[in-house]
C-alpha cells in the first residue's frame, strides 16, 4: 500500500492544488497528470487496492453490485437473468418462478469499485473509435483540438505499444498505456470452421485468416471506419497478457514520488463550493467524503452499521469528478447540479439548474447467436469481426462481433442461489454481437435519495430512440449469424442453431418479429457513457463546455466516459484514456489562468 507522499499535504492539512474522485481510466489517467507536472493532488477512490482478480469474475472486493432497469415497463420482466433477493438474503438469478418472497433488484450491472476503476474488471478489449465520434464533437461545439486527427495524437501520446514494430504510423510507444495483440499461431475447430465461413461472407479466402486475424483493427488508415472482415484484436495489457489499467500509472506515479495522494476507502458525498467565489457564480472549493470501508450500498460488503467518518478536502485550484457514468451524475446531483425538478424533489438546494445531468446515457447493445455443434471444441481463434449493415447511422460499419466455444450472456452475480438455472450444452458456441453507434440516447441516472450511500435508479429505456436502425442492425446481424451457422459442413458441422429460438427461419436467416422480441428482452451491455456529456454553448442539455468544465460553476470538470455527447466506437476504455489525457492537458493549460 503507498503512503501519502511527504510533499502532499502542504501548509494547511488535507489542502491540495486539485482533487480527482474516481481513479479509473478518467481519473486516475488526470490526477497522475497533475501530479507529474507537480502540482499536488488528492485523489480519492471509494474501493481499495485489493488485488481479487480472477478474470471474468466480478469479486466483491473490486466490484459494485448495480442492478438497473431495461425498460419502465413490463419488458424489463422479460430478461431471461434478473437478479432478486431472497427472504434470505441472498442472490437468485432467472426469469421464472423466483422463491416466495424474493425480491426484484433488477439487470446485474457490475462496476469497478478498486483503484483503476472498471479498468480492473473489464475485457480490455482496446478499439480505437470511429473518427466521426471525435467530429461530432468538434461539429458541435467548433472546438477544433476534438478533431479526429488531434485526438490520434493524443493515442499516441499515451500508448505504449508492444506489438508492433517501433515507429509505426499512427501508434505511439512512450507513453504509459500498455497495449497488446496477441497473433494466432494456429486456428481450430470449431473457431476455424465459424471464421472460414465468416471470411466467406466478406469474399476472403481461407487462405487469408490468418492474415487477417493479425490485422491491426487500430491502424491509422482514412478507409478505416468504413472496412469490414475479420480484424486481430489488442487489449490493454503488456507484453506478457498481463492486465494494464489505471491503477499501474497511479502507482508508478507514487512510487516516482510525484505528489499524488492517493485516499482509499473515500467515499466523496458532496463537492464544496463558496458560491460566491466567481463573483457571478459559484466556485468548487473542495470535497466532503466519508472515511470508511465499503460504504457505497453497491459495495456488496455494505452493512447499514458502516457509516464511515466525515472528512473534508480543500482544492486550492480545482475539483475533478471522474466516478463513471452512474456516479458522476449522482455526485453533481448530490451537490445540488442538475435537474431542478429531481432535487427539489428530494429537498436539495439547487446550484445549478442542469437538466442534462443523469440524461443521454448511451449504451453499446449485445447479444449472442447461440449454435451447438455436434461436438464440443476448445479451438478458439480470437479476433474479432466488423460489418456494416444497411442500418448503418453514420454510413460507417455499426457492429462487432466476437465468436467463441461456451456463450456469453451478460452478467449475474456468481454466488446467486438459483441451482436450476439453465445451462449450455455441450458444443454451445456464441457469436456475439456488439450493436455499435446506438441510437438510442433516452437512458437515465436519477437520484432516489439524498443519501450518498444509496444508489441512484438506472434505465437504459432501450430502442425508445432510433429503434429502426438499432433493432434493425442487431436483426440483420443475427440473420447473419444464422447463415455462417448453416455454411459450416461436416466435419466441424452442421451446426444447430439454438438461441434465438425459431420455428421458422426465412431464407435470409431471419426469424421476424420473433428475434425482435427475443433482441428486446435479452440484449445486455456494459458501456454506459454520455451522463454528463459536453455540448455546445446554448444547449441547455450541455452539462459540460468542450475544455470539460461544468457550466454554471467555476472550478469544477468532470473527466470520465460521462463527457461524450455520442459513446465512441465500440468500447469506450481508450477513449476515456485519452479523455484523461486531454483532460489532464486543458487542465494544465489554463492553471495560470484561474478557475473563474
Ligand atoms: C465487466 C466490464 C467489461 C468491460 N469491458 C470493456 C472492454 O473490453 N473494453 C472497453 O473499452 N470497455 C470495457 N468496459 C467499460 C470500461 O471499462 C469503462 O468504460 C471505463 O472503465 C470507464 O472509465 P471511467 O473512468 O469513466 O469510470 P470507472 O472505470 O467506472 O471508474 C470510476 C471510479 O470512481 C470510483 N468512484 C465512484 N463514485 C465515487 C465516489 N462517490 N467517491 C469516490 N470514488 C468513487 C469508483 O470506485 C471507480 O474506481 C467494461 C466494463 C465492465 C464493467
Amino acid at each position: 500500500t503507498p503512503t501519502p507522499n511527504s510533499q502532499a499535504t502542504s501548509a494547511a492539512a488535507n489542502e491540495y492544488d486539485y482533487i480527482v474522485i474516481g481513479s479509473g481510466p478518467g481519473g486516475g489517467t488526470v490526477a497522475s497528470n497533475l501530479a507529474r507536472a507537480n502540482y499536488t493532488v488528492l485523489l480519492l477512490d471509494a474501493g481499495d487496492q485489493s488485488t481479487a482478480n480472477t478474470g471474468g469474475q466480478y469479486p466483491a472486493q473490486i466490484t459494485w453490485d448495480f442492478f438497473v432497469k431495461h425498460y419502465a415497463d413490463e419488458r424489463q420482466t422479460k430478461y431471461s437473468h434478473l437478479t432478486w433477493r431472497t427472504k434470505e438474503g441472498a442472490y437468485w438469478v432467472g426469469r421464472d418462478n423466483p422463491p416466495a418472497g424474493a425480491k426484484l433488484l433488477g439487470v446485474y450491472y457490475p462496476r469497478g469499485a478498486t483503484v483503476g476503476g472498471s479498468s480492473m474488471i473489464n475485457a480490455m478489449v482496446t478499439f480505437l473509435p470511429a473518427d466521426s465520434d471525435w467530429t461530432h464533437i468538434v461539429n458541435i461545439t467548433g472546438d477544433q483540438s476534438w478533431s479526429p486527427a488531434n485526438m490520434r495524437n493524443v493515442f499516441m501520446k499515451i500508448e505504449h505499444n508492444n506489438y508492433l514494430p517501433k515507429g509505426t504510423a499512427g501508434h505511439g510507444f512512450d507513453g504509459f498505456f500498455q497495449t497488446m495483440m496477441a497473433k494466432p499461431s494456429s486456428v481450430q475447430n470449431p473457431g476455424l470452421a465459424a471464421l472460414n465461413a465468416a471470411a466467406a461472407s466478406f469474399g476472403a479466402q481461407a487462405s487469408q485468416l490468418t492474415a487477417m486475424l493479425s490485422t491491426d483493427p487500430n491502424a491509422v488508415d482514412p478507409n478505416r471506419d468504413q472496412a469490414t472482415g475479420i480484424f486481430g484484436l489488442p487489449s490493454h495489457t503488456r507484453s506478457n497478457g498481463q492486465r494494464y489499467s489505471s491503477r499501474d500509472y497511479i502507482l508508478d506515479t507514487i512510487n516516482l514520488k510525484y505528489p499524488l495522494t492517493l485516499s482509499m476507502n473515500s467515499l466523496a458525498t458532496r463537492i464544496l463550493f463558496n458560491t460566491t467565489g466567481c463573483t457571478t457564480k459559484p466556485r468548487a472549493t473542495g470535497v466532503e467524503y466519508l472515511a470508511g470501508k465499503s460504504l457505497y450500498k453497491a459495495d456488496p460488503r455494505y452493512s447499514p452499521s458502516n457509516k464511515g467518518i466525515l472528512t473534508t478536502a480543500t482544492a486550492r485550484k480545482e475539483v475533478i469528478l471522474s466516478g463513471g457514468a452512474f456516479n458522476t451524475p449522482q455526485l453533481l446531483m448530490l451537490s445540488g447540479i442538475g435537474p431542478p425538478d429531481q432535487l427539489s424533489a428530494l429537498s436539495i438546494p439547487l446550484l445549478v439548474s442542469s437538466p442534462g445531468v443523469g440524461k443521454n446515457m448511451q449504451d453499446n447493445q449485445e447479444v449472442p447467436t447461440v449454435g451447438q455443434f455436434p461436438s464440443a471444441g476448445m479451438g478458439s481463434a480470437g479476433g474479432c469481426i466488423m460489418r456494416k449493415t444497411p442500418f448503418a447511422a453514420y454510413d460507417e460499419r455499426d457492429v462487432f462481433i466476437m465468436q467463441f466455444p461456451g456463450v456469453f450472456r451478460g452478467f449475474w452475480p456468481s454466488n446467486q442461489t438459483n441451482t436450476k438455472l439453465a445451462t449450455d450444452p455441450q458444443g454451445s458456441y456464441g457469436i456475439s454481437l456488439v450493436k455499435m453507434h446506438p441510437q438510442n440516447k433516452a437512458g437515465t441516472v436519477k437520484l432516489l435519495s439524498k443519501d450518498p450511500q444509496d444508489m441512484p435508479e438506472i434505465n437504459f429505456n432501450l430502442f425508445k430512440e432510433g429503434r429502426d436502425l438499432d433493432m434493425g442492425a442487431m436483426k440483420d446481424t443475427v440473420a447473419w449469424a444464422r447463415r455462417i451457422f448453416a455454411a459450416i459442413k461436416a466435419p466441424a458441422g452442421p451446426v444447430k442453431v439454438l438461441e434465438p429460438p425459431c420455428a421458422s427461419v426465412d431464407a435470409n436467416g431471419s426469424c421476424g418479429q420473433t428475434d425482435e422480441d427475443w433482441i428486446s428482452a435479452q440484449t445486455f451491455g456494459h458501456h454506459p457513457t454520455s451522463t454528463a456529456a459536453i455540448g455546445a454553448d446554448g444547449d441547455a442539455n450541455a452539462v459540460l463546455d468542450s475544455r470539460f468544465r461544468v457550466r454554471g460553476v467555476g472550478g469544477l470538470r468532470v473527466v470520465d466516459a460521462s463527457v461524450f455527447p455520442r459513446i465512441p466506437g465500440v468500447f469506450p476504455v481508450v477513449s476515456t484514456f485519452m479523455v484523461g489525457q486531454k483532460g489532464a492537458d486543458v487542465i494544465l493549460e489554463d492553471a495560470g489562468k484561474g478557475v473563474c
